[in-house]
């Protein structure tokens, strides 16, 4: 197994929080996979580590056999490396072909080629209809495909997917799990934080579980959801136990 992206004990400490606790983990090239766990667990924080909008207090990130710890997010992006946003903020008054022409220019200076490939990424992501409407526009299923649309066209190798299904009705949970299996199947490596937990068994093969800052399990979905170390951080102490009294098995 190559592994793209490898953290090698990282840590992250806000004032007193210690949000992300000596985090060591190697994620394999060419394979979707996902980070899950309960609210305020770290998540969002790891993939800010991993991609540079934050700088480790302890431990290296490195990126294709490269250490590119404290290395910024623009440098980055330019190795190949993307990641989408939980909250989306697309320039509103911008269509949308322009919104994710901003994603091209990072390898293109020329504007032609950059809102030829912006359409291209659109057509990719189910919003070949819509190129010419402005951001501002679009609903937030819409806006959830604009964000990976904007991340697709700087062409990255990993892709770092924040929540893309949140706030989604389930149709359109169903409608988006095609579009995110399509861009692993192309060879993109990417990891997901998800909560819709249909989706991380449908579509990731590998799963780290992280619970106040510390990964506490990892493993393939169906064995990781049934782990009671796992069950017990979402659902409280006790709970694992709880549920074998009970004869439901976890
Ligand atoms: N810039 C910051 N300054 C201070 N505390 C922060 C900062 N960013 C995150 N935190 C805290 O660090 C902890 C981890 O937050 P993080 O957003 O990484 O969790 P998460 O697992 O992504 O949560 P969620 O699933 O709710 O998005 C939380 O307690 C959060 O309040």
């Amino acid at each position: 197994m190559t592994e793209l992206l490898r953290l090698e004990g990282v840590s992250k400490t806000f004032g007193g929080l210690r949000a992300v606790q000596a985090v060591s983990l190697a994620l394999p090239a060419g394979r979707l996979s996902a980070l899950i766990g309960p609210n305020g667990a770290g998540k969002t924080t790891l993939f800010a580590l991993m991609s540079g909008f934050l700088r480790p207090d302890a431990g290296r990130v490195h990126f294709d056999g490269t250490d590119i710890t404290g290395q910024p997010p623009q440098a980055n992006a330019r190795r190949g490396m993307a990641r989408t946003f939980q909250i989306v903020q697309p320039f509103a008054a911008q269509t949308v072909r322009e919104n994710i022409a901003v994603g091209a220019h990072l390898h293109t200076a020329r504007r032609a080629e950059a809102l030829a490939r912006a359409e291209a990424v659109a057509r990719r992501v189910g919003l070949g209809s819509l190129l010419d409407r402005p951001a501002g526009d679009l609903t937030v299923a819409g806006r959830k495909r604009l964000e990976l649309a904007r991340a697709l066209a700087t062409r990255p190798r990993l892709l770092l997917l924040d929540e893309v299904l949140a706030g989604l009705n389930p149709q359109e949970v169903a409608d988006m799990l095609p579009v995110v299996r399509g861009i692993a199947d192309e060879g993109v490596t990417v990891l997901m934080i998800e909560h819709v937990m249909q989706a991380v068994m449908n579509l990731a093969a590998h799963v780290w579980v992280l619970a106040q800052g510390q990964l506490i399990a990892e493993g393939p979905p169906a064995r990781v959801t049934r782990d009671p170390a796992v069950i017990e951080a979402y659902l409280g102490h006790g709970t694992a136990r709880r549920l074998a009294q009970a004869g439901t098995p976890p």
